[in-house]
C-alpha cells in the first residue's frame, strides 16, 4: 500500500507501507501508481515527496513474489511515470534504499538522505541485475567506474559515500521527511529536464573497451561460473554505448535470462535460508522466539593460536570486553602483536578508531573470574580441554557460559566434566575467525535453551550467520566433509591426480578443490586426528597402514605424504609444490605422480582414466548423502541449515544454493541412482550407500526442498 496526504497545502506526501522493509509488492506498486496520479491531478499539489513508513524508505522489489505469478502494475512503467512527472518529486531516504528502492529514488528528481541511511543495488547477490532502469540511470549519474563497482558487487554505501558519489543531493541528520517537504516546496514550479537522469549522457571515460574488459575479467575471477555479475557488466556497457531507450531494451533482455535461471533461484533461496537459520529450534521444542538469552558483556578466550586470535578480534570489534588467556609465553607475545595488527587493519577498513583497551592479556585464568562467557580455543585434545573446563568451572562466577571452539569433539563428554553441563555449548568458528561468516552453535544433550540462545545471539552480534546444530563427531560441516575427502583420496588411488580432482571441483565453483584446500590448511591436521583415531597406524605384521579399517575402505595416501614431511604450503610441499615454505602458488609436482604410481603398484591398483563427471558425482553425492543422514538423525534441523553451513563455512558456490539445494536441482532420484551405482562398484564404502531419508524421499515422489522439513516430521518415526 501507499498512503497519500497533503502537507502545508501544496506538497503531496506519499508514504510506502509494507513493513518491515516496504518492499515493492503488487499492493505497494498499485498504491504508488494511484497516489502519483492523485498528486498529478490535484491542482493544489505543486510538488511531491516519497518516503517509507517506520523510517525505512524501501528494500526493493518483493523477492518473495519472484517465484509466483506476477500481479499488479509493472515496476518499470511506474518508475518512468515518476521521472516524467511535471511536478518535482523528492525521495526522502531513511533506513535503506536498496535495489528497486534505489531505482525508485533515481527516478525522482531529487534525493535527500538521512546520514544513517544505506543505499545500493544488491540485485547481483540475488542472481539478478537492477532492471528497473538502475543499470541505465546509475552510470549516467555517477559514471561508469563507480556504477560498475556498485552494480557488480551489490555493496551498500553509506549516505556520506552516496553524497560523495553524487547519488544523493543532500544528507541530513534531522527529520528527513520534514527536510524533504521543505525542499519540495522550494523547488515547486522549477524546470525539471536537468533533473531527469534518463536524459543525461553517460559520462565518457578514457578507454571504455579496456575498462569493460577489465571489469569482465574481475567478475569472472571473483565469482567463478556466476552469470549475474557478467550480465551486470553487459548492462552497464549498454548504458555507456547505447542511447537510453536501447540500453533499457538490453537491460530487459539480460534480466529475462537471469530471472528464470537456476542461479537466481539458488541465490534467492540462500537469501531466505540465511534468515531461516535464525529461527532455530531444539529437539526439546525450545526455540528462538521463546527463550531469553543471558546478558553478555564480559568475555574470555582461552588459547591464542590461529583461532583464538581471530575470536578475540571478532569479539572486540563487536564491542565486548575480552580477557585473552595464553599459557605459552612466546605465543602470548606474538598473539598480542597479531591481534593489535588485525584490529588496526579492520578499523582502517571500516573507517573507525581501533579498540585496544577492552582486551586484557593474561597467562593465567584468574582474570576470567568475573566474565559472563568463555570461549575455549586450546589444542584439539580432549584431555587438555577437560582440564581447561575443570579449571574454568573452579574459577568462573556461577552462571558463566562455557563454550568450546572444538572442530568436532564430543560436547556431551566435555560438559560431563563440569558441574553445570547445561551451561556448556560448542561455538565452532571457522578460520580466520574474524573473517569467516559461519558459526556452528552446537548443543549437547544437556545444553540449556538459554545457553544456546545466548551463543546464537552472540554470534549475531559478531556479524556471523549462526546455525544451531546437534552434537556428533564433526557436527554438520566437518562430518559431511569426511566422505567428500575420502572420495578425493580414493580417486587418487584409482588413477586421478590432485590437479584433475581440484580442477573438476573448482570448475563446479569451489574457490579451491580439496587438495589445494588441504595444502592451505595443513595436511597434518587430518593426519594427527586420524592417528588419534587409530587409523593412520601401520599394521605390526605388514608394516603398512591397512587399506581396510573396521570393514571399510581406507586410503592412507594422505598419511604417507605426511610421513614424508609434506604438510602443504607451510612446508613448501604437499599435494603440490610451492616455491618456498609458506609459498602460495601451487604447481603440479612430478614427485607426486611418481609417488602415486609406486603406491598403486605396491597395492596392485591398476590406474584408469577418470573423468571430471565421476569426480563431481562421487565427491558431491557422498557429501550430500551424509547431509541427508544428518537430517535423518536430527543433527541438522533443516536443509537450509546445511546449505548455509556449506556456503558460509566451506565456500560452496552460493549461486548453487548449497549441497541440499543442489540435490533438489539435480533430482533426488538421480542422486540416489548414481550413489547406488557407485556403491555397487565400491561396496566397501558405506558412505556411498543411499541413506534411508533419501530413499524415503524418492519413494514418495521426491518432494521439493521446501517440503522436506514437513515430510521429515512424518517420516522421522519410520526412519
Ligand atoms: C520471462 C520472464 C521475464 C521476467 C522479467 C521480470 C522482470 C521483473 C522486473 C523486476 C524489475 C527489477 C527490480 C529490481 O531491480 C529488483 C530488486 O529490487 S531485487 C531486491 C533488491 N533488494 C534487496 O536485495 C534487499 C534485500 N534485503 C536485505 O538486504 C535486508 O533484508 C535489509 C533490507 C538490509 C534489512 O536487513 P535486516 O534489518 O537485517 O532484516 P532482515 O534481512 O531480517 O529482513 C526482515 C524481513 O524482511 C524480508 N525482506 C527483506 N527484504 C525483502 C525484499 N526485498 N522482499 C521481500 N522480503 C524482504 C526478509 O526476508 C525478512 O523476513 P523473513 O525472511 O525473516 O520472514
Ligand atoms: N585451525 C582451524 O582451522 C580451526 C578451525 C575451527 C576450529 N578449530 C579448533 O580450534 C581449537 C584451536 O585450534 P587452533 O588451530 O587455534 O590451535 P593452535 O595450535 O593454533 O592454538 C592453540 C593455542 O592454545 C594454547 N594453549 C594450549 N593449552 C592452553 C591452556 N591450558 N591455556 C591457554 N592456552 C593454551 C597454545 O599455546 C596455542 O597457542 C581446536 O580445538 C581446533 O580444533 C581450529
Amino acid at each position: 500500500m501507499a498512503q497519500f496526504s497533503r502537507v502545508s497545502g501544496s506538497v503531496g506526501l506519499i508514504t510506502l507501507q509494507n513493513p518491515p522493509v516496504n518492499a515493492l509488492s503488487a499492493a505497494v506498486r498499485q498504491g504508488i501508481v494511484d497516489t502519483v496520479n492523485k498528486a498529478l491531478q490535484e491542482p493544489e499539489v505543486k510538488s511531491v515527496v516519497i518516503c517509507g513508513q517506520n523510517k525505512v524508505f524501501c528494500g526493493g522489489a518483493d523477492i518473495k513474489s519472484f517465484r509466483g505469478v506476477m500481479t499488479g502494475p509493472p515496476l518499470i512503467p511506474m518508475i518512468h511515470a515518476i521521472e516524467a512527472s511535471t511536478k518535482p518529486v523528492v525521495a526522502a531516504i531513511e533506513g535503506i534504499a536498496l535495489g528497486g528502492g534505489l531505482e525508485l529514488a533515481l527516478a525522482c528528481h531529487y534525493r535527500i538522505s538521512h546520514t544513517k541511511a544505506r543505499l545500493g543495488l544488491p540485485e547481483v547477490t540475488l542472481g539478478l541485475l537492477p532492471a528497473a532502469a538502475g543499470s541505465q540511470r546509475l552510470p549516467r549519474l555517477i559514471g561508469i567506474t563507480a556504477a560498475l563497482d556498485l552494480i557488480t558487487t551489490g555493496r551498500h554505501v553509506t549516505a556520506a559515500e552516496a553524497l560523495q558519489l553524487g547519488i544523493v543531493d543532500h544528507v541530513t541528520d534531522q527529520n528527513t521527511v520534514d527536510v524533504a517537504l521543505k525542499f519540495a516546496s522550494s523547488v515547486a514550479g522549477k524546470p525539471l529536464d536537468a533533473r531527469r537522469i534518463s536524459l543525461y549522457p553517460c559520462p565518457p571515460s578514457d578507454d571504455t573497451d579496456a575498462l569493460f574488459e577489465e571489469a569482465m575479467q574481475r567478475v569472472r575471477r571473483s565469482a567463478r561460473g556466476a552469470i549475474a555479475p557478467v550480465a551486470c557488466v553487459q548492462a552497464v556497457r549498454a548504458a555507456a554505448t547505447l542511447p537510453y531507450a536501447q540500453g533499457l531494451e538490453r537491460e530487459k533482455e539480460l534480466m529475462a535470462t537471469l530471472f528464470t535461471s537456476g542461479q537466481a533461484r539458488a541465490l534467492q533461496y540462500s537469501f531466505f535460508a540465511q534468515r531461516a537459520v535464525g529461527r532455530w529450534s531444539m529437539p526439546s521444542g525450545a526455540q528462538w522466539d521463546t527463550v531469553e538469552p543471558l546478558p553478555v558483556q564480559k568475555t574470555a578466550v582461552i588459547g591464542l593460536g590461529t583461532m583464538g586470535r581471530g575470536i578475540v578480534v571478532a569479539l572486540t570489534q563487536a564491542g565486548f570486553s575480552v580477557v585473552a588467556v595464553e599459557t605459552h609465553e612466546k605465543q602470548l607475545t606474538q598473539a598480542k602483536q597479531a591481534i593489535e595488527e588485525m584490529l588496526i587493519r579492520g578499523a582502517k577498513r571500516r573507517g573507525v578508531t581501533p579498540e585496544h583497551d577492552t582486551i586484557t592479556y593474561s597467562h593465567s585464568m584468574e582474570p576470567v573470574a568475573n566474565v559472563d562467557l568463555v570461549i575455549e580455543a586450546v589444542f584439539e585434545d580432549m584431555v587438555l580441554k577437560e582440564k581447561v573446563f575443570q579449571q574454568l568451572s573452579a574459577v568462573c562466577k556461577p552462571g558463566t557460559l562455557l563454550c568450546t571452539n572444538t572442530s568436532g569433539l564430543d560436547i556431551d563428554h566435555l560438559a560431563s566434566k563440569t558441574p553445570n553441563p547445561e551451561l556448556v555449548v560448542g561455538m565452532h568458528f571457522f578460520a580466520p575467525a574474524h573473517v569467516m561468516k559461519l558459526l556452528e552453535v552446537v548443543y549437547g544433550r544437556q545444553s540449556s535453551p538459554r545457553a544456546v540462545a545466548t551463543a546464537m545471539q552472540l554470534g549475531k552480534k559478531m556479524g556471523k550467520v549462526s546455525v544451531a546444530v546437534g552434537n556428533c563427531l564433526g557436527f554438520v560441516g566437518n562430518r559431511m566433509l569426511k566422505p567428500y575427502m575420502n572420495q578425493a583420496f580414493f580417486l587418487l588411488e584409482e588413477g586421478a591426480s590432485p590437479e584433475l580432482v581440484d580442477q573438476a571441483l573448482e570448475e563446479f565453483g569451489f574457490i579451491m578443490g580439496p587438495f589445494r584446500m588441504s595444502d592451505l590448511s595443513g595436511i597434518d591436521v587430518g593426519w594427527r586426528i586420524r592417528k588419534e583415531e587409530g587409523l593412520a597406524v601401520p599394521d605390526q605384521r605388514t608394516g603398512q597402514i591397512p587399506r581396510m579399517q573396521k570393514g571399510c575402505r581406507y586410503s592412507p595416501v594422505g598419511d604417507l605424504i605426511c610421513e614424508q614431511g609434506r604438510f602443504g604450503q607451510k612446508t613448501g610441499q604437499g599435494w603440490y609444490r610451492y616455491d618456498k615454505p609458506g609459498g602460495r602458488v601451487a604447481r603440479p609436482d612430478p614427485w607426486m605422480q611418481t609417488f602415486l604410481n609406486q603406491y598403486r603398484a605396491t597395492h596392485g591398483l591398476v590406474p584408469r582414466r577418470i573423468d571430471p563427471k565421476e569426480v563431481l558425482e562421487r565427491c558431491l553425492y557422498a557429501l550430500i548423502n551424509e547431509g541427508f543422514q544428518t537430517l535423518e538423525e536430527g543433527i541438522a534441523a533443516a536443509p537450509e541449515d546445511i546449505d548455509v553451513i556449506y556456503v558460509f563455512g566451506y565456500s560452496w558456490p552460493q549461486h548453487r544454493g548449497g549441497p541440499m539445494f543442489y540435490a533438489d536441482m539435480v533430482g533426488l532420484e538421480k542422486i540416489m541412482d548414481r550413489l547406488e551405482h557407485y556403491h555397487q562398484a565400491h561396496p566397501d564404502v558405506p558412505s556411498l550407500q543411499p541413506c534411508n531419508l533419501l530413499r524415503k524421499l524418492v519413494a514418495i515422489g521426491s518432494p521439493p526442498i521446501h517440503k522436506w522439513s514437513q515430510v521429515m516430521k512424518t517420516l522421522r518415526s519410520q526412519l
